[in-house]
């Protein structure tokens, strides 16, 4: 007997490709099913206006979302930094597939490192995130950086540095390595330089929540500390009340005594995109074994960084 295809909603862009095609092989191998690829066209991959004006990059997300819910495709895979933190009753996470590296990178001319860039460098992001956390290193090391702002797809801020406009451009490693560009690459920048994105480098399998049997078999991908660990990151962005635009980073990994796991350390910042302030917090606890254990350790480290001062550092949002 031969089942009818699954259909795997997915953009168009070089990125989200990359990330249905692996995921759609992978499915095809726990599921014994074919899968085809249905492209969605979203309005932000339309629309010239910046990102943040019309809601930040959750509009991607919501095109596949509306295909999920009018039942036009059986599933969708998510950048998982993308997504809102409100989950949709109608939809649910099925799998969260283990991570990839959450590294920030550089990619500037000449091969120069963040530490190596000459003062008044042009440095290529449209992330309040990574400005606060660059713009703080420069000032505690003594340079001067200029970031600008940027957007477009991965190739396109690429170009940027390849045809002399920008000194630099910080992207996320997992996009890189997804559309095999890591060799562009010139710096790794440390986590404790620069902390990623909530879910950073993992990726969201979403079906609708009523399709129990394909959410059971798409659960194969489901990889248990990714998803406790962007759980917790995830909680503390919804609990310092952020959005996916807001200049908050969020790590979560375990603590291991030799091969061991002891315990899941989580970390937030917040700050000004001056970099004149930062609120840098860490937490550690239990490994999470549940949801509501993953999201308790989110909403502790809010707590510390609310009374810190964080809500006042998160500009727009009416204090
Ligand atoms: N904001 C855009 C975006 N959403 C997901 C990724 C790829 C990395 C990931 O999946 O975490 C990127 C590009 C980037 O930030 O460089």
């Amino acid at each position: 007997m031969t089942e009818r295809a699954l259909r795997l909603g997915t953009r168009r862009s070089k990125l989200a490709m990359a990330q249905s095609g692996q995921v759609a092989e992978a499915v095809r191998q726990v599921t014994g099913r074919p899968v085809e690829l249905v492209e969605i066209t979203t309005y932000g991959d339309t629309s010239r206006e910046h990102l943040a004006q019309i809601g930040g990059t959750g509009v991607f997300v919501a095109a596949l979302r509306d295909a999920l819910l009018r039942d036009e495709v059986d599933f969708a895979v998510h950048s998982l930094k993308d997504l809102p933190t409100t989950q949709p009753d109608e939809l649910v996470l099925a799998a969260v597939p283990r991570r990839e590296d959450p590294r920030d990178v550089l990619i500037a001319r000449d091969g120069l490192t963040f530490a190596g860039l000459p003062d008044g460098a042009r440095v290529g992001t449209g992330s309040p995130r990574r400005m606060a956390q660059l713009n703080a290193y420069a000032r505690s090391h003594g340079m001067t950086i200029q970031t600008v702002p940027i957007r477009g797809n991965i190739d396109t801020r690429i170009g940027y540095v390849h045809k002399g406009e920008l000194d630099a451009v910080v992207l996320a490693a997992a996009g890189l390595s997804r559309i095999g560009r890591t060799d562009e690459v010139t710096d790794f920048l440390s986590v404790d330089t620069v902390l990623p994105a909530p879910g950073q480098g993992a990726l969201a399998i979403e079906c609708a929540a009523h399709n129990a049997s394909l959410a059971a078999a798409l659960a194969e991908l489901d990889d248990p500390f990714t998803r406790a660990a962007v759980t917790a990151e995830r909680s503390l962005l919804a609990a310092l009340e952020a959005g996916c635009s807001a200049p908050v980073g969020a790590l979560a990994d375990l603590l291991a005594d030799g091969q061991i796991v002891k315990e899941m350390r989580l970390r937030g910042v917040v700050g000004t995109t001056d970099g004149s302030t930062l609120v840098q917090l860490s937490t550690t606890g239990p490994v999470p074994e549940t949801e509501t254990q993953a999201m308790a350790l989110g909403r502790e480290l809010a707590v510390e960084m609310l009374a810190k001062g964080a809500a006042g550092l998160m500009g727009e949002r009416a204090l």
